[in-house]
């Protein structure tokens, strides 16, 4: 049923009495569990992947995204309720459509250029498949503007915008929380190209998210409050390590500092480590570096510098290390616990680990290499050796805060370890535990 012309509670009706056929184009991190929710609260849902394993496995029922609690039972029961199936026919799926979803990957080459193809061929897909009445939303997260970059490809449908609705309303979430995040934890922020889109717009959201809508006044500046959360968030990481690195070099404990001083309401200091990674905090300064025509954004790209400094800083510390006992990085054996972004994720997005391992290996170490989530493969892929114990190391870099890595058992790792050097990427261990059982200890912010 179309959508566009209805108020909010009439949406919410339509939609729970399963009157809505929602196309999802992208069933990765974030659109399957987006998927999932709209088919739970009653949509007809037709997920659209080019990956055709990832549409196998959800029209048999299962899920592939392992980081998300519940999910796979969500997709299960969907499937077989069928309110749930997947295809790879993006027109098929945006013929059959009354809302079209896109949440496809949005990314930069490794010099910040936007990478946004997948967005371009949904919206060209759709285009062949738009109908009156139609809204399409992009939730991935956009560089400000983009989204209505799309009109002229959907008006190839013969269609102009006012026929169809469009609007942005971006996925704040995270893996490992996106059903809870989707379902409440946050407000949705929602543009839309006009108070008809928006009004419909509103009623989908409500009916799935219980913290509500907040409207913006636009469908950019709905991109910008996505893009901004990125942005305040990589900022904060720099300044983080920036004060480590003055930490380190005045005899200071940067955790120490940075928890007395989070004391008060009005500072957020973040935490300093190894790099920063991931699909989204990395990348969403670039956005609004690329775009920045008169303006300069350097305290943008100043943070991202630093950041992606970080990496090097952390061979710098097990240099340093490995001097206080006389032994080279050259011809050290080296392990390096962790290839993930961040813990608990199995995203190796712009990973902290791949910088270390390539520079570790310039200075000659032999690198070995350990991550809960991943396999021998993924060490190799990285140009280390898998190594599942600490057998003849001569220093432990870790790289990702894994929950496993918390729980180290130290005094078990002193008897296996060639020496007793530890540089902690992302503060997870006890430096007093680390200390009493001799080991030499370090992390960014306290050299
Ligand atoms: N992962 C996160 O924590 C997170 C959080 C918030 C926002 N986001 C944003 O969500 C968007 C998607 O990210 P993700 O983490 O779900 O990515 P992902 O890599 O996990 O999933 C992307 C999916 O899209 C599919 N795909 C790629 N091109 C396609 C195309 N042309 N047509 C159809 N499907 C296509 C891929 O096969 C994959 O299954 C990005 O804009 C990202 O910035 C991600
Ligand atoms: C909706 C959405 O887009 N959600 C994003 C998602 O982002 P994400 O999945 O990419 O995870 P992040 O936690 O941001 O980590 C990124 C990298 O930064 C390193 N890091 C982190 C914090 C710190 O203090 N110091 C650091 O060095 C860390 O190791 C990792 O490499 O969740 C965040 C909430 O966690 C959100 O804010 C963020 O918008």
């Amino acid at each position: 049923m179309k959508l566009l012309g209805l108020n909010r509670e009439e949406v919410k009706r339509v939609f729970k009495e399963g009157k809505v056929t929602i196309a999802v184009y992208g069933l990765g991190k974030m659109g399957l569990p987006l998927a999932a929710v709209f088919a739970d609260h009653g949509a007809n849902v037709i997920g659209v992947d080019i990956n055709n394993n990832v549409v196998e496995a959800i029209n048999n029922g299962t899920n592939h995204i392992n980081e998300e609690p519940g999910l796979s039972e969500l997709v299960e029961k969907n499937v077989k309720a069928g309110r749930l199936k997947a295809t790879t026919d993006g027109v098929w799926a945006a013929k059959q459509a009354d809302v079209m979803i896109i949440l496809v990957p949005t990314l930069t080459d490794d010099r910040g250029n936007l990478k946004l193809d997948p967005v371009y061929d949904v919206a060209k897909k759709i285009s062949k498949g738009l109908e009156k009445g139609d809204i399409v939303i992009t939730e991935a997260t956009m560089p400000p503007g983009t989204t209505e970059s799309l009109i002229p490809i959907l008006e190839e449908s013969g269609l102009k915008l006012g026929e169809f609705g469009l609007a942005h309303a971006p996925e704040r979430t995270m893996t490992g929380t996106a059903i809870r995040d989707i379902t409440g934890q946050y407000p949705k922020i929602v543009g839309a190209s006009d108070e008809k889109t928006l009004e419909a717009v509103i009623g989908i959201y409500e009916t799935i998210n219980k913290k509500g809508v907040i409207p913006m006044s636009s469908i950019k500046a709905a991109e910008a409050v996505k893009v901004f959360e990125g942005v305040y968030r990589d900022v904060n990481i720099a300044l983080a390590n920036e004060l480590a690195l003055w930490c380190e070099e005045h005899s200071l404990d940067a955790l120490e500092v940075f928890r007395a001083a989070n004391t008060q309401p009005y500072c957020h200091l973040h935490m300093p480590g190894a790099g920063v990674g991931g699909h989204c905090i990395p990348v969403y300064p670039w956005f609004v570096i690329n775009l920045a025509k008169k303006t300069n954004p350097r305290l943008i790209k100043t943070a991202r510098e630093i950041n992606d400094s970080m990496p090097h800083h952390i061979v710098e510390l097990t240099i340093k290390a490995l001097n206080e006992i006389g032994k080279p990085l050259k011809g050290s054996n080296i392990l390096v616990l962790g290839l993930t972004f961040r813990g608990g994720v199995k995203e190796f997005m712009k990973a902290a680990a791949k910088p270390i391992i390539e520079e570790l290996k310039e200075w000659g170490a032999k690198v070995y290499a350990y991550d809960p989530l991943c396999t021998p493969k993924d060490a190799e892929r990285f140009g280390a050796e898998w190594k599942g114990d600490f057998k003849d190391v001569d220093a432990i870099i870790i790289t990702t805060d894994h929950r496993e890595f918390k729980a180290l058992d130290l005094g078990k790792i002193a008897k296996q370890v060639r020496n007793k050097v530890i540089i902690d990427g992302r503060n997870v261990l006890n430096v007093e535990k680390a200390k009493e059982l001799g080991f030499i200890y370090l992390r960014v912010g306290k050299g």
